[in-house]
């Protein structure tokens, strides 16, 4: 199947695949995050379940107590939490959606989410036992419970699960970069392939000494909570400018650039397209009253877009840009039309001078891809 996945990819980048990175642990336990539903299983007896959306399937299949794809420690839980559904009215009444998110460090949250709105004097004490109970099942070094309801959120512990991953600097020593992956906002669902895709991309960013310019300077665009921000401004860049749309994200991106000691980085709450406004002078912000853009030499542009690719405010900067382009994609096809709109409107010329696969999501049609473009004076 990943052969057949990289096949793809390059019949549709007309370029061979420079590396391909399997997924470390197989076929199974990768995904740190699941999200289920909770619903009756009439035809068995009654009682709710979990179930899921199977991939390319518009009916909801119940799970059997496991998930064989999720780690695991979320495999451990499961059936500690679906008990306490079935039994306890304070936890499974109308409740609907069932999240859990792990860490490799070994924290786990739980987010219940309910059709109704919760009495915290009731919910609170069952969450907090049934917290215990998964706990000791599993063996987290934390669980967080939160309960959720519209216009509701209560929140037993951390919104968050620490997590930690090890990177190697250029002279092969190990640093531990610190995150917080909130409930609500975007981390990457496979934490041994992020760990791979820091690497690479610290690898991929990192100039020898003696060719590294004095101006060096790294734009980040899409940074979510940090997680390339902190590695490549700590390892690679003198200055970095971070953007992201989400509130929780760029909370959790300050948190981890100061935890990290990576100090000379800030990260803004900006969509891409009003970043671009700012990018070419067409509109002033009191989010970037303590940045002023031409202080930067922005040698890289690292982008990490979602599924539907980047924006046209996107495209226009990097289209403007000479230097290295770093971009990570979860989808291949928005990845060639934004490769080929810069192409376009570019006086520069192109060049990817690398690509390579990350299995993030084996058996299944999603490949992760990181691209090494070079854009030079034609
Ligand atoms: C694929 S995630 C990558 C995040 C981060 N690089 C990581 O590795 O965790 C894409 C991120 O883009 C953010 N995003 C989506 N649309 C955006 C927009 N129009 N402007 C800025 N950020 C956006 C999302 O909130 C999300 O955090």
């Amino acid at each position: 199947m990943l052969a057949a996945k990289v096949r793809a990819v390059e019949r549709l980048l007309g370029r061979a695949v420079d590396r391909v990175h399997e997924c470390p642990c197989g076929d199974l336990g990768y995904r740190m995050k699941i999200s289920l539903r909770v619903t009756r299983d009439k035809e068995k007896d009654g009682l709710p379940r979990f179930a899921w959306h199977e991939p390319k399937s518009k009916h909801l299949t119940f799970l059997d107590k496991s998930f064989p794809i999720a780690h695991e420690r979320i495999n451990k839980a499961l059936p500690v939490v679906l008990d306490r559904i079935q039994k306890d009215p304070s936890i499974g009444h109308s409740l609907f959606e069932t999240k859990l998110h792990t860490s490799l460090l070994g924290d786990l949250m739980i987010s219940l989410v309910y059709r109704v709105p919760l009495t915290e004097t009731v919910w609170s004490p069952a969450a907090e036992e049934l917290g215990e109970a998964v706990r000791e099942a599993t063996g987290a070094t934390r669980v967080n419970m939160i309960g959720r309801s519209r216009k509701q959120n209560i929140v037993l512990g951390n919104p968050y699960v620490l997590e930690k991953f090890p990177i190697l600097d250029g002279d092969g020593v190990s640093h531990d970069f610190w995150y917080r992956q909130s409930a609500e906002e975007f981390s990457q669902p496979n934490g041994l392939m992020n760990n791979i895709m820091l690497q690479w991309a610290a690898d991929a960013t990192r100039l020898p000494a003696n060719d590294r310019p004095v101006e060096n300077d790294l734009l980040e665009l899409y940074c979510g909570n940090g997680n390339f921000t902190s590695v490549l401004s700590k390892f690679n860049y003198e200055y970095t400018l971070a953007s992201e749309i989400g509130r929780v994200g760029v909370k959790d991106a300050i948190w981890s650039l100061a935890k990290n000691k990576s100090h000379q980085a800030k990260v803004v709450r900006m969509s891409s397209h009003e970043m671009c406004q700012a990018f070419f002078n067409e509109r002033q912000f009191q989010r970037l009253r303590e940045v002023d853009l031409d202080d930067y030499l922005f040698r890289t542009i690292f982008v990490d877009p979602p599924r539907q690719g980047l924006d046209v405010g996107s495209v226009r900067i990097l289209s403007t840009h000479q230097g290295q382009i770093i971009y990570v994609s979860c989808n291949p096809v928005t990845m060639k039309r934004d490769i080929e709109a810069i192409r376009e409107l570019s006086p520069f010329k192109m060049e990817i001078k690398e690509l390579v696969c990350f299995d993030q999501f084996p058996n299944t049609d999603h490949l992760e891809l990181g691209a090494v473009i070079q854009m030079t004076p034609p």
